[in-house]
């Protein structure tokens, strides 16, 4: 399998600027997962890696081989795309022979049998192997083409966003079986999403692209907990971050919409604007008493409930357990875990945390 690295890269298509300065590590074997919005760059970044786009600036390495001058069928990468790639007029079979039977790889019938089987339990796309790719559902064609990916056994699977046609109950299915084909071949994934679900759930690592260049990058335990600035705060967790400016007051934290929450120890912060971050399963509601919030909405989403509080001018989320009872309009009180607030430079943006 392969470790990639990505060291300066920089893309320009005429004036504009589509990847800035792009540094990136993805360790052998690992699920790496590429976040950002549309025209964030992250096709862009693929199709560099798959050697279908020369960079601008910077190199791109493959097990520490300087892959620059080498085209897209040197590089040994899948490239899984959003619409399936697959020739319609031929059977499964026939779609997932097909790159065994090129020339140069000079496979036996026996061996591209034995292949194509495998990929095909594998995905459990045995039942439709003499049907015609024009004759299957969307889900059923994408499994068709990871599996025309997977069966030649290439050093770097590239997915650009496989899952995203899908409906979303399809799309969990084959979440969790993408992961663990990565898993059991024990290979290196660049996975590109705008979908952040799909992220967090996927990724050993995650990087956040915003506008060409790499925001943070972090497991996705670290980017939750510790974003490294508002916009990725706002980027990862659904319901996500809610972000309330104010200032430290003598161990509290008083809100612009005149908020006065606990938090103490961080005296040295006093008097500068600040943003204060709380995840909404971090903030406590407490009905039935007069308070400064009062419910705009309520989700019931099975186990858990969303709320949104309008506050002042602003609105914030928490998730609460489902048998708690609130009503709309309802007046309430709220608070936080105060160990779980993170605190961001309230010009800037950027996490104090990590300004230092
Ligand atoms: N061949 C091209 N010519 C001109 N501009 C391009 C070309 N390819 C990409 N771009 C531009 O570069 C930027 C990054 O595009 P890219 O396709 O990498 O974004 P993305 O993050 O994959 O977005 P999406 O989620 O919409 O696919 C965009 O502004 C896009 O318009």
């Amino acid at each position: 399998m392969a470790h990639i690295q990505l060291k300066g890269i920089s893309k320009s298509f005429g004036n504009h600027v589509a990847l800035k300065d792009l540094n990136l590590e993805i360790a052998d074997g690992e699920f790496f997962v590429l976040l950002g919005q549309t025209g964030a760059g992250k096709t862009t970044t693929l199709r560099l890696v798959a050697g279908l786009e020369k960079p601008s600036a910077g190199q791109i390495f493959i097990d520490g081989q300087d892959v620059g001058e080498w085209g897209a069928a040197e590089r040994d990468v899948a490239l899984v795309l959003q619409q399936y790639s697959l020739y319609p007029r031929y059977t499964v079979r026939e779609n997932l022979e097909f790159p065994l039977k090129s020339p140069i790889r000079k496979s036996s019938p026996a061996e591209i049998k034995s292949q194509v089987d495998r990929v095909a339990k594998t995905l459990r796309i045995e039942h439709l192997m003499d049907r015609k790719v024009d004759r299957l559902s969307g889900g059923e064609m994408q499994r068709v083409s990871i599996g025309r990916a997977i069966v030649r056994r290439p050093r770097v699977f590239l997915m650009d966003e496989p899952l995203s046609a899908l409906d979303a109950k399809l799309r969990e299915a084959l979440r969790t079986e993408l992961k663990n084909l990565q898993v059991n071949l024990g290979a290196t994934f660049l996975f590109v999403t705008h979908d952040q679900v799909e992220a967090m759930a996927m990724g050993d690592k995650i990087g956040v692209l915003n506008n060409g260049q790499l925001v943070q990058k972090g497991t996705p335990r670290e980017i939750y907990n510790n974003p490294i600035n508002t916009f990725v705060a706002r980027a990862v967790g659904s319901p996500p971050m809610n972000l309330m400016d104010g200032k430290l007051e003598q161990g509290a934290a008083v809100t612009a919409a005149g908020q006065r929450l606990p938090l103490d120890g961080r005296e040295p912060l006093a008097g500068r604007p600040l943003t204060f971050g709380i995840r909404p399963e971090d903030l406590y509601l407490e009905g039935g008493a007069p308070g400064s919030a009062r419910v705009h909405d309520i989700e019931n989403h099975g186990v858990e409930k969303i709320i949104t509080l309008r506050t002042g001018d602003s609105l914030l989320q928490a998730t609460v357990p489902s048998q708690t009872t609130l009503r709309v309009d309802e007046e309430v009180r709220f608070s936080w875990n105060p160990d779980k607030v993170v605190l961001f430079d309230g010009q800037s943006g950027i996490n104090l945390r990590h300004a230092g």
